[in-house]
């Protein structure tokens, strides 16, 4: 077993990345001092009990001594709303969960978002440990950000709150499709480009081990990138500073992903859209060179994932998204460019016409 660690200063946590850990989460458990007199909560969706995740985490809490309840989501991005977290917040107080319940987020980053919302927020906030069934999740059980959509836009409503622990059971992304395969390799593709030059060349260079699940590929895939998501996170929790690195990409991708309705193109999908359009802006705000915008061009194209802008996606729409952004304030542009793959850097007041330009090269023709 591979063990990653979070340390944000209040809040100290471990990554546990194996095989057959989903059998042995009621045991680990034990091990953090979970209680076995409240009842507890396992939130998945419907795809991943289909895919047969639930089977061996139930056996593990029943051997272990504990009661949990089921709350299933159906599967996808459209699940992350406030009116289903009110349906599971009922449900959890109907089912008389208490302070000292703990919320287990089976899944991907939909379900870890959902999830950790409904723990943050139930009776102001009660534990939550992170079950990841996707490769995208290796990013999102990380770190604390959890959250659900409003209409128009990405992880509005939410908060930070770290998991007690982040269980990784590398066996369940054997039943995971190709598309998500890939969308979860954005990610990690975004992890080399924000702080490691080494591992995106690593990445690039086993694309087809990744995408076919390759067992030993994969274990250090996942620990190289949580990694570098534990090092930001623990440098800053709340995004004051370093952790917008970790938004590379996001700033047109959220804007992509949600202008497109959400489930049109995955997470990931927008993302690669995203990191290709920062790139070219780095070019253009003068940061970085082409060759180095081409690569991530040619990482995202290799790997199978969309490269440009949906044609239906409207330029003036999509500015409008982009102003909106979180990391945005006082009505100025801010974005994460590169100045080489490995290197990031936040910038601030970034011209609007430039943005324009480049969504106007990357869409469809
Ligand atoms: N909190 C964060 O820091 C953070 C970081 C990155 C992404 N995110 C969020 O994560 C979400 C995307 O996560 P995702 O890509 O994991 O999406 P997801 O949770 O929707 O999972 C993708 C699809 O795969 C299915 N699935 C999951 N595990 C499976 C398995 N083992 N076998 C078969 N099918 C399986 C799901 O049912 C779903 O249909 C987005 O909402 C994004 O905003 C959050
Ligand atoms: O953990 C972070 O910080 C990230 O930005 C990781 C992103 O991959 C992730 O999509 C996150 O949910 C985006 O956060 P947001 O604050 O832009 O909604
Ligand atoms: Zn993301």
């Amino acid at each position: 077993m591979i063990r990653e660690r979070v340390d944000t200063g209040h809040s100290r946590y471990e990554i546990l990345i194996g095989t057959g850990l989903l059998g042995q989460t009621g045991q680990l458990l034990l091990e953090l001092s979970v209680n076995r007199s409240s009842r507890h909560l396992i939130v998945t969706d419907e795809q991943v009990r289909a895919a047969g995740h639930l089977t061996p985490l139930l056996a593990s809490l029943q051997a272990a001594g504990y009661e949990a309840e089921l709350f299933v989501i159906p599967a996808g991005e459209a699940s992350k709303r406030l009116e289903l977290a009110e349906r599971a917040f009922e449900f959890a107080y109907e089912a008389g969960l208490d302070r000292r319940s703990v919320v287990l987020a089976l899944g991907g980053g939909v379900v870890g978002d959902f999830a950790g919302f409904l723990a943050a927020t139930y009776m102001r906030g009660i534990p939550f440990v992170q079950l990841p069934t996707t490769l995208l999740a290796h990013d999102s059980a990380v770190g604390g950000k959890v959250a659900v959509n409003l209409s128009s836009a990405k992880n509005i409503i939410g908060a930070f709150h770290q998991p007690l622990a982040v269980i990784y059971d590398i066996d369940a992304l054997s039943t995971l499709p190709l598309r998500e395969m890939r969308s979860g390799y954005a990610e990690a593709i975004k992890h080399g480009i924000i702080r490691d030059a080494e591992l995106f060349a690593w990445i690039e260079a086993r694309t087809e081990q990744i995408l076919a699940n390759d067992p030993q590929v994969m274990a250090e895939l996942l620990a190289r990138s949580c990694r570098i998501k534990a090092e930001v996170v623990s440098a800053d929790e709340r995004e004051h500073g370093v952790r917008a690195i970790l938004n590379f990409g996001h700033t047109i991708g959220h804007a992509v992903e949600s202008l497109a309705g959400y489930g049109r193109l995955r997470h990931g999908e927008a993302i690669a859209i995203g990191m290709i359009c920062a790139a070219e802006l780095s070019v253009k705000m003068g940061l970085c060179t082409p060759d180095a915008a081409e690569a991530i061009a040619s990482v995202v194209k290799a790997a199978g994932l969309p490269t440009q802008i949906p044609r239906d996606l409207d330029a003036d729409e999509l500015l409008s998204s982009i102003k909106r952004d979180k990391k945005a304030t006082g009505g100025t542009l801010t974005f994460v460019l590169m100045r080489a793959i490995g290197k990031v850097e936040i910038v601030k007041d970034v011209p609007e016409k430039l943005v324009r330009d480049v969504i106007e090269d990357r869409r469809e023709s």
